[in-house]
């Protein structure tokens, strides 16, 4: 099938929050890990690439979108996504504002829109300003994010440092008033050169207006839920054709595991109803993996009963994480987490294990890579923004759900093996 939209995400989770998403429509979804190396066969009529550059370099940040534009171009897209953070995580520098910019002079259009509302997961937008819940984001924790703290909730603000075009508002009032309303206030913002805008929307009926007023912008970016609506109304305009899922989205039943390597309050809440559950558990240390790696972890599973779904966690308060990056540094720290995480995922395969459920979005870049997976193919919600995706691991077909710190809810384990399996 031709490709008709492209998305770009700068991490993982949020590709496969997006996947999710746009799988509600019944039309398939594909996304690829990173920008793939040979040309463009077999695609989807909605393709997303993942990359890792919500903190890179903006350089780096920019050549990686470039190029995986170029390859949905190559595709046969014709409309375009740019997908970043519900929490706009972003710096004074970028990535979000530099990127979208680039993308628009290589697309050769003028304006674009600004929308990383996501109602379900509690993220509004209110004349501009940035909600998580009934926080201003400042307000929120995501201003003690370590590496892109959050301490402005004025999005205008925020993009007005990252970009050199001029930014503007379509505002809640505009939105209400409909499509129509909502498309003459983006001409008339256009007409003064306005490229950047952003939209309010604090429900998902503003995100059906949204996606009304702009689904034949070549380019426009945000959150996921913007862009949720948009197959549908393609699919309706004879744009694209809902066909049923890819002879892909199957794995081998086989046993389970849960790799948490979030540290986020939500994925604290989690594990801990994990190990209330009684599931047999292994607490990784970051201090012991540093000095005797992962053995322990590994020849601890080996032991485990296949049938009983085991918890592998590195997931800490806030405190215990100070002690172990002041003991090895931050990055030191995470490094030797994401490694013992990504070696138990493949031991535990290698194994039989066949369906793996993973928490934290670099921890999911990191297990995702150690597994080998180069393609996911996407298939049930658990939560709002965290589907099962289903992938080749070594010539196996596993199921495989990459969940955001943030997301999901305290039973979320146990919601996804009981979406997928007979737990
Ligand atoms: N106990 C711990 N001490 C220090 N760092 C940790 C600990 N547990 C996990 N980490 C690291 O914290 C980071 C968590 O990031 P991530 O996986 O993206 O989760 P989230 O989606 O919640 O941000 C990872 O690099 C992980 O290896
Ligand atoms: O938009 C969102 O909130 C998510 O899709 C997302 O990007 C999550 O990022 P991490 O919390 O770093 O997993």
């Amino acid at each position: 099938m031709t490709t008709f939209f492209g998305a770009i995400a700068d991490d993982l989770t949020g590709a496969t929050d997006l996947a999710g998403l746009l799988a509600r429509s019944g039309v398939p979804v594909s996304l690829r890990m990173g920008v793939p190396p040979q040309a463009p066969k077999n695609t989807a009529a909605l393709e997303i690439i993942a990359l890792k550059c919500r903190t890179a370099p903006v350089e780096d940040a920019v050549a990686q979108t470039r190029a995986a534009l170029e390859w949905l171009r190559r595709a046969g897209a014709q409309r375009f996504f740019w997908k970043y953070c519900s929490t706009f995580d972003s710096t004074k520098k970028g990535n979000i504002g530099p990127v979208a910019e680039a993308l628009m002079r290589d697309l050769g259009t003028e304006q674009t829109t600004y929308c990383p509302a996501f109602p379900e997961n509690g993220r509004s937008i209110f004349m501009g300003n940035l909600f998580v819940g009934e926080q201003p984001l400042a307000e929120s924790p995501m201003k003690d994010h370590p590496l892109t703290p959050m301490r402005d909730s004025n999005l205008m603000r925020l993009l007005a440092t990252q970009v050199t075009g001029r930014v503007g508002l379509a505002n809640r009032l505009t939105v209400a008033k409909g499509a129509e309303a909502l498309h003459a206030r983006l001409s008339s913002l256009a007409a003064e050169g306005v490229a950047h805008v952003i939209l309010d929307a604090v429900a998902d009926e503003d995100l059906h207006v949204i996606a009304q007023a702009c689904a034949n912008m070549v380019l426009t970016t945000g959150g996921s839920a913007v862009a949720m609506p948009l197959p549908g109304l393609w699919r309706d305009q004879g744009l694209i054709t809902a066909t049923p899922p890819a002879a892909a989205a199957r794995f081998e039943d086989g046993p389970a595991i849960v790799l948490s390597g979030s540290c986020s309050s939500m994925t604290n809440r989690q594990v801990a109803d994990f190990l209330q559950a009684g599931h047999p558990a292994y607490r990784l240390d970051p201090v012991e993996l540093n000095r005797n790696g992962a053995g322990a972890a590994q020849a601890w599973l080996a032991r485990q009963d296949p049938g009983v779904t085991p918890l592998i966690y590195a997931t800490a308060e806030a405190d215990q994480v100070r002690i172990a990056q002041d003991e090895l540094g931050r990055d030191r720290a995470g490094e030797v987490v994401e490694q013992a995480l990504a070696a138990c995922a493949v031991a535990a395969r290698d194994a039989g294990t066949r369906r793996f459920v993973i928490a934290g979005g670099e921890t999911s870049g990191a297990v995702a890579k150690g597994l080998g997976i180069d393609r996911l193919n996407i298939g049930q919600e658990i939560a709002p923004g965290v589907p099962w995706c289903f992938a080749e691991s070594a010539g196996m077909h596993i199921a495989i759900t990459l969940k955001s710190g943030n997301f999901g809810a305290p039973t979320f384990f146990k919601d996804a093996l009981r979406v997928l399996g007979n737990d």
